[in-house]
């Protein structure tokens, strides 16, 4: 729907000379008008085909204009309903307003542009809200983005796909294990490109019963089917403009999957029991975590669907293949987590962080998460401990990449590890170090850095002075006790 799109309003007044006039004013000022004589049909025509604005009276036999503006409210509260009533009963009018009701007209109107400029101000009204849910949508929507996380070469691939992709209309499938963040790459894609202030619908097609899967994606006409006993705008429509996510997609049925290829080729969709065929401008973002073709072997996925949605495919990495990143995400997990926990956030000590890089992650992110926020509930410190997390990631062999150490203190020997050095640690020049100092919160990277200091200096010092501790004491200016403590310190600290 666009701002000048027609109003559609629903007359409801059970005089019919007054609601045949009502609709003639309006319809003579560019609104879409539908009557209903009495509280039962507008309920029914709300459902069928809702309007923005009802102008209803407050008197009416059997069910009254409260009940209907009640009904309105608690079903589709973003309907606007304007309430008519004669001069005498003015405070049953203002009780309507304060039940909901955008406004009241007093009968006899003052004119007909009196009527006419309470329900469009009305729609306005109405209007102004969804366009700020959308805005706060698109808010949420950009945080999300903001959280797609991760500095890897490989995921550095991925945001270059989702800026080269995001502007054009094609078709995208996202491609990856489940947990690696699909969803995260398609509302990313959606936030950068020209429908960034439009809806974003994600269905998740696994999760949909197979014989409603259509009505869910296409809408039904009422009595398409038992059950249906109001008509439904499918997905589509809702997603018209925007862009519509379709997770899961290798699990829709044969059937959708032929109705989704017309949607796709021609922007055509029907709903389920109706054969008048509507048009929808909807971009069609698809992923899946089981191979495609396998299914296209087994015959439950249709070979020219998947060409269609396989446009441009995007390949998201499991996290076992970007293990750079794990720390990167070990620190946005807790940080979340204290935020949303009202906690202090928490270190986490070497060997936790070893054993979180070494583990393969079958669950990818999602279960990072959740390892995660088991250790942020069960450390008892301020730091999370090996101990802390769950059994599985803590065995990882901690030999399982290249059998060394991942900790900054691991500086070359050559030279002092100064700030630059520890910077430099992160070059390929000292590969066999691969913490990422600046991907930690200022305290635990200051920590770390002294470690790193106190280990290089009293490993060089040592071993200039042939191993003789009083003779590197010498070599570094302080007592032997001093510098007895700084290695004794080293060592706990190991
Ligand atoms: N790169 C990432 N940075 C930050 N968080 C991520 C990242 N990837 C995934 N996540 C988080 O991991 C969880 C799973 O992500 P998401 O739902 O996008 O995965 P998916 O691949 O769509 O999974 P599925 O195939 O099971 O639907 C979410 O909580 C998400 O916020």
């Amino acid at each position: 729907m666009t701002d000048d799109a027609m109003v559609r309003v629903l007359i409801v007044d059970d005089e019919a000379g007054l609601r045949r006039s009502l609709a003639r004013i309006l319809a003579a000022r560019g609104f879409s008008v539908e009557m209903a004589e009495d509280g039962d049909r507008a309920i029914e025509l709300l459902e069928q085909n809702e309007p923005e604005v009802i102008l209803c009276d407050l008197m009416m036999p059997k069910m009254g204009g409260f009940e209907v503006l009640e009904h309105t409210k608690r079903t589709h509260p973003r309907v606007e309903v304007v309430m008519m009533t004669a001069h005498a009963d003015v405070d049953s009018a203002v009780a309507a307003v304060k039940s909901g009701a955008y406004d009241f007209l007093t009968k006899p109107f003052a004119s007909n542009d009196a009527v006419a400029l309470a329900v469009s101000k009305a729609a306005d009204h109405k209007r102004l809200v969804e366009r700020a849910a959308r805005l706060e949508e698109r808010l949420v929507a950009h945080e999300r983005f903001g959280e797609l996380v991760g500095t890897s070469g490989k995921m550095q691939a991925v945001y270059r796909l989702i800026e080269g992709v995001a502007s054009a209309t094609s078709t995208v499938l996202i491609l990856g294990e489940s947990g690696t963040g699909k969803e995260l790459v398609a509302r990313a894609i959606h936030q950068h490109s020209a429908r960034a202030d439009r809806p974003f619908v994600p269905v998740n097609c696994a999760a949909i019963p197979k014989e409603l899967v259509e009505s869910e994606l296409f809408g039904h006409v009422r009595g398409a089917f038992t059950g249906a006993q109001s008509a439904r705008t499918g997905l589509f429509e809702a997603g018209n403009s925007g862009t519509l996510f379709l997770d899961e997609v290798g699990d829709l049925p044969l059937a959708a999957q032929v109705k989704l290829l017309r949607a796709l080729q021609d922007g055509e969709i029907k709903r389920v029991g109706s054969d008048e065929t509507r048009f929808v401008d909807v971009r069609v973002l698809a992923a899946t975590n089981v191979d495609l073709q396998q299914r296209i072997a087994d015959g439950t996925f249709r070979r020219d669907l998947y060409y269609r949605l396989n446009v441009i495919p995007i390949h998201v990495p499991p996290l076992r293949e970007r293990d750079d990143d794990i720390v990167l995400l070990t620190h946005h997990v807790l940080q979340k987590l204290a935020r949303r926990m009202g906690r202090a956030p928490k270190r986490v000590s070497a060997e936790a962080m070893e054993a979180l890089r070494a583990y393969a992650w079958p669950g990818n992110v999602r279960e990072l998460e959740h390892a995660v926020e088991h250790a942020f509930v069960l450390a008892t410190g301020e730091r999370i401990e090996l101990g802390d997390l769950p059994q599985m990631a803590q065995q990882a062999p901690s030999s399982s990449r290249d059998g060394r150490d991942t900790d900054v203190a691991e500086v070359p020997r050559a030279g002092l590890p100064g700030l630059a050095a520890l910077a430099g640690s992160m070059e390929p020049q000292a590969p066999h170090v691969r913490f990422d100092l600046f991907a930690l919160p200022y305290a635990e990277a200051k920590r770390r850095a002294m470690k790193a200091f106190d280990d290089g200096y009293v490993r060089e010092v040592l071993s200039r002075s042939g191993g003789n501790l009083s003779a590197a004491a010498r070599h570094a200016g302080l007592d032997r006790s001093n510098f007895r403590r700084i290695v004794k310190r080293r060592k706990t600290a190991e």
